[in-house]
């Protein structure tokens, strides 16, 4: 099973409220748009791999104290663990967004988030973390590698779920 974060840095500009997502250049979800993340690295815990993620993907520096977990989410393939994904939002931050190779940079509105543009599960659960609320979700995929190209089945969501036990 692999491990994975997504983070959401928020701001608020003369009262509209925005999220920074971008577009993924390459690799899983290429195309789509997205949260900043990626897999975690041998030795690091979610909230690190957020941290650097963010800084590698769009340029921003995070202190990882600053980071709210927000979601859990369990995305299953053809009935087997596929990827474990952390979810974090702050709005405290240092530097401007800026492209890499992986992915190019967006603030949008938070009422304008392009859910047509994502995976199908954000729609499901990314609303209540831009609300402020905690989601534990299970997504089952099915059709075979590559979880990108397989179809949505059906899903359950928690909310309200308390991340206690955070490493
Ligand atoms: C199934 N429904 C899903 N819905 C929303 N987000 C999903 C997702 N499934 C994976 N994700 C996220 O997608 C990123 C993959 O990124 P990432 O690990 O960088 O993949 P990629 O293949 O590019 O790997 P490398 O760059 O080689 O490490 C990572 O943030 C992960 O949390």
């Amino acid at each position: 099973m692999i491990e994975a974060t997504l983070c959401f840095p928020r701001r608020d500009v003369d009262g509209t409220e925005e999220v920074l997502l971008i577009e993924k250049r390459r690799g899983l979800g290429e195309g789509w748009y997205n949260g900043p993340g990626g897999k975690l690295e041998a030795g690091e815990t979610p909230r690190e791999c957020a941290v650097r993620e963010t800084r590698e993907e769009v340029g921003l520096e995070i202190d990882p104290a600053d980071l709210e977990k927000a979601a859990e989410l369990d995305f299953r393939l053809d009935g087997e663990r596929h990827t474990l994904c952390h979810v974090f939002r702050t709005r405290t931050f240092a530097g401007e967004p800026r492209p890499s190779p992986e992915a190019r940079p967006e603030w949008v509105a938070v009422e304008a988030v392009p859910y047509d543009r994502m995976w199908e599960d954000d729609r499901l659960w990314l609303p209540a973390v831009l609300a402020g609320e905690t989601v534990a979700g299970e997504f089952r995929f099915v059709g075979g590698e590559p979880l990108d190209e397989a179809d949505f089945a059906d899903h359950a969501l928690e909310r309200g779920v308390s991340f206690a036990d955070e490493r």
